[in-house]
Order: structure tokens, then sequence, then C-alpha cells
């Protein structure tokens, strides 16, 4: 089948830079090896409710700060009421690296400084519906990072949920970061792809996408 998307480094709005294939192999196979523990808990990998009565399709693991909707707290009321687990350092270093080598700027990338990842799991029904990730108190970028079967990523404008937007495909390996005048930008997993599925990774198949941010917040 003809490759659709271009697989090169791209800047798909100002500020959001797609660079495939960023990790490799050894490093997604560590990414998925630690992802699995990190989902036995203190707070196991769950389904997010929503306000709505609603349940996320994707599984979530929240380090540093947890998650919920629409709010990060240290500790998961919605899930068990446990502290969640300190976000790793090399988590914060593999940020750093992201940013530098996004922007191509050492210093932004020697400043970012995340204190929280949001590890999604989606299997091949799952998915996520056009959003902004507005619930840190910070314009620090996201960084995100893809392993696993493939999806298809629509990322689009700060201002409402229609066009402009881009559709890219992201692949295991593959960096995604946004910020500065996309940093509010909306975007979603329209699907996860079939045939995708990459077990050389250690992931027998679905996709694990982590979002490294800096919430903004202090104890
Ligand atoms: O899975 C992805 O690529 C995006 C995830 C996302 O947008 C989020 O966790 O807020
Ligand atoms: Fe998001």
């Amino acid at each position: 089948m003809a490759e659709l998307f271009p697989r090169s480094r791209a800047t798909v709005a100002p500020g959001a830079v797609h660079l495939p294939d960023w990790l490799a192999l050894e490093q997604q196979r560590e990414l998925v090896a630690a992802c699995r523990e990190w989902a036995r808990g203190p707070v196991p990998m769950h389904r997010t409710r929503l306000p709505n009565g609603g349940v996320m399709s994707v599984q979530t693991v929240c380090l540093g700060w947890h998650w919920q909707p629409y709010r990060y707290t240290r500790t998961a009321a919605d899930v068990n009421g446990r502290r969640v687990a300190p976000l790793p350092d090399r988590l914060v270093e593999l940020g750093r690296a992201a940013v530098a080598e996004a922007y191509g700027d050492g210093a932004a990338g020697a400043a970012y400084a995340p204190d929280t990842v949001l590890v999604n799991y989606y299997d091949a029904e799952a998915r996520m519906g056009l959003h902004q990730d507005k619930d840190e108190r910070s314009d620090a970028p996201v960084v995100s990072l893809s392993i696993g079967a493939s999806c298809l990523f629509r990322f689009g404008n700060p201002e409402h949920r229609g066009k402009p937007w881009t559709d890219l495909r992201l692949a295991s390996g593959d960096l995604f970061v946004f910020g500065g005048p996309s940093r509010y930008a909306y975007h979603g997993v329209t699907r996860v792809l079939a045939d995708t599925d990459r077990p050389d990774t250690g992931l027998a198949g679905g996709r694990l996408n982590l979002t490294l941010r800096c919430t903004g917040l202090s104890d």
C-alpha cells in the first residue's frame, strides 16, 4: 500500500513538531517494560470516569500528579485514594532531550521541567476525542511519545474544534511536541490503525502514548 503520510520531520503548525522514529527500539522496549510496572500501582491503570457518566476508552496511569477531569491532584480519589508514584528522573531527561531536539534549542530543552506523565493505553477500539490539554497552569510544551500500534492523530488549532487541522500517523517511536502558539491546540486520536501492532517493542498489541507535561502546580 502506498504511504499516505510522509515519514520525515515536520512542523505541523507553529510550535508543533513531529519527529518520526525518535526513540530507538531498545528505548521503546524499556518504556514498555516500565509502563507495565507503573500500570500495577500504587494507583493502577484505569479507565477515567468523566463527569457526564461516560468512561474513557483509553486506560491511563499517571506519575507525578494524577489527572482526573479536569484537574491534577497528588492522590487518586477517583481510583483508590493512593498517592501516585513519583515521576522518574529518566523521563524528565527524555523530555528535555525531546524539547531540545524538536525546537533545535538546547536552552529550551535544559529549562524544560515536566512534573507529570500521563500514560495512555489504546486497544484496537480506543480513541480520544478532540480536546485541549488545558488543565496545566503552565505554557510549557507537551512532549508526546508513541509506542506500539500506529494511530491516526488529528492536530488542529487553538481557536476551535474545526479546521484547519492536520491528520498524521503517529507510529512506534515517534515524538510529537506541541508548545508555543500550538500549546492549546485541539487534538485527538481518530483511531488506532489495523494491522500495525508492534510486538517487537514488547507490547503484544495496541498502542501506548506518554505525554510529559508541566502542571505549574506545587504542593
Ligand atoms: O495518544 C495520543 O497521541 C494523544 C494523547 C492525548 O492527547 C492526551 O493524553 O491528552
Ligand atoms: Fe491531549
